[in-house]
């Protein structure tokens, strides 16, 4: 429901009469509504599967839910491309009018991905493409306990105020109608892992040969395991769990066609806002453990462990110097500490600077995108031995996916514990950093504590949320 408290709809319409409406310009209207429980939102727009797309940042304090598409920015795989993308936005930027106030995270905010890989998809991600954001018709934001939902739409000569109130009202009156979902289950039938435990070894030793004997010090190796249920996998009991369950973590999901890519990474690529840039290093895992006592232990070994914190140093040194460049200020601690998960913990080095003047967030995804927790170093060397030894196709997993606005401020993660769902199949992803003393078995064990989260959730376990 509309807050009576705010700007009515027909104030804000009776401001379109004034505007100038040539070039095809888009309007987005702006209005603040009662809570809702944005996942009772997501799921009631089963009708517009393919079109949905859903986002929390790891802090809990943003939440978005797009249905529809208004407008869609795409970059093939060009050498350019984040410059190429933010290109894309300039062109639309002065013509985006905003009606309403246009708090952070309201207004036309623009959600998508790039490709780990800078080429275009074949086979199982070809619903994705390579580089693409879409605009919503609308748009629910949560923000700092405040809801608010944004109606996009590109106007053409047929265009009416009236059209426009009419749409906008009508947008308002479906979330109105939203309704808790009820719950379904759906149950893990069979577990394919294309790669046998065999391979995998190869795989990982042939990569400490080529550490040990070349200029690689690190690179970051995945696999990926298919998952096939009884039923259609029921996104929004996905999300629900993955919310519920890991915490610290970004939760996504974008729709495209028939199919979905699903996660909840902890792990930050940048956040833009002004000019304040945060970013994360976060490589080096062990789990939790099951008492308290052991919990502290496994921490205090991971923040000893030289294996670990070498896998760790190789990203921090690669984001400081990159980013430094693009910064008046920054701020990266010597240390390391421990982020904690459900289920995992890692080694984390927060990142926090201040953007010098004209350089946009595509600049800095430009210069991070892949760091040496999701490609290797040095990157090129990295990023040659995945293409030609890595069984799997990455598509999404591992690269930028997040949000912008006109302003350019935005946020990005990186989409890892994240799975390609397509109806009854999910391809879940997990990777992990090999350097000189790596152990294949370890490392396998670490990619199994890495897709658990993730199996759990898609396989329906119970979490006392029946709707
Ligand atoms: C590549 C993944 O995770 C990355 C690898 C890590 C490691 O090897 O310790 C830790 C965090 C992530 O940067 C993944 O989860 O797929
Ligand atoms: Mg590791």
């Amino acid at each position: 429901m509309i807050k009576t408290d705010r700007v009515s709809l027909e104030a804000q319409l009776n401001q379109l009469s004034f505007l100038n409406l040539e070039n095809d310009p888009y309007i987005a209207i702006i209005q603040e509504i009662d809570p809702v429980d944005p996942i009772d939102v997501y799921a009631h727009y089963n009708h517009k599967k393919g079109e949905r797309f859903y986002w929390s940042n790891a802090n809990g304090d943003t939440t978005f839910v797009g249905v529809g598409v208004c407008d869609e920015l795409a970059v093939h795989a060009t050498p350019q491309r984040f410059e190429a993308m933010q290109a894309e936005i300039d062109k639309r930027r002065q013509r985006i009018h905003v009606l309403g106030d246009e708090v952070d995270g309201t207004g036309p905010i623009y959600f998508g991905g790039f490709s780990f890989f800078n080429q275009p998809h074949k086979e199982e991600w070809q619903s994705f493409q390579e580089n693409y954001f879409v605009l919503p018709k609308q748009l629910l934001t949560v923000k700092d306990g405040r809801y608010f939902v944004t109606c996009h739409m590109k106007l053409d000569e047929e265009s009416t105020v009236a059209n426009i109130k009419t749409f906008v009202e009508q947008q308002l009156r479906e979330i109105d109608a939203v309704q808790p979902f009820r719950k379904q289950q759906s149950h893990r039938d069979a577990i394919r892992d294309p790669l046998t435990y065999v391979e995998w070894e190869q795989l990982i030793e042939s990569a400490v040969a080529q550490i040990q004997s070349s200029p690689l010090d690190k690179v970051v190796l995945a696999r990926e395991v298919e998952a096939i249920f009884d039923e259609r996998i029921a996104l929004e009991d996905v999300l629900h769990v993955l919310t519920d369950n890991q915490q610290h973590s970004y939760v996504f999901v974008m729709e495209q066609g028939e199919d979905a890519f699903i996660g909840a990474s902890p792990e930050r690529l940048v956040s833009v806002e002004q000019n304040i840039i945060y970013s994360a290093c976060l490589a080096g895992t062990t789990s939790r453990g099951e008492t308290l006592d052991e919990d502290d232990l496994k921490a205090w070994q991971l923040l000893h462990d030289e294996k670990n914190l070498e896998e760790h140093r190789y990203v921090v040194k690669m984001i400081e110097q990159a980013v430094q460049p693009l910064c008046d200020n920054l701020d990266v601690p010597d240390d390391p500490v421990i982020y904690p998960l459900t289920t995992i913990q890692h080694l984390y080095t927060p990142v926090k600077g201040e953007l010098t003047k004209g350089v946009s967030l595509f600049d800095v995804l430009s210069v991070l995108h892949p760091t040496p927790a999701l490609g290797g170093e040095p990157r090129q060397e990295a990023m040659a031995f995945i293409e030609s030894n890595e069984p799997i196709e990455r598509g999404w997993y591992a690269a930028p996916i997040g949000w912008f606005d006109r302003h350019l401020n935005g946020e990005f993660a990186v989409a890892i514990r994240s799975s390609l769902v397509s109806g009854q199949t999910a391809r879940l992803f997990a990777g992990c950093g090999i350097v000189a003393d790596s152990d294949a078995e370890a490392e396998y064990d670490e990619t199994n504590l890495k897709l658990t989260p993730m199996l759990d959730a898609l396989g329906g376990q119970q979490d006392g949320h029946d709707g």
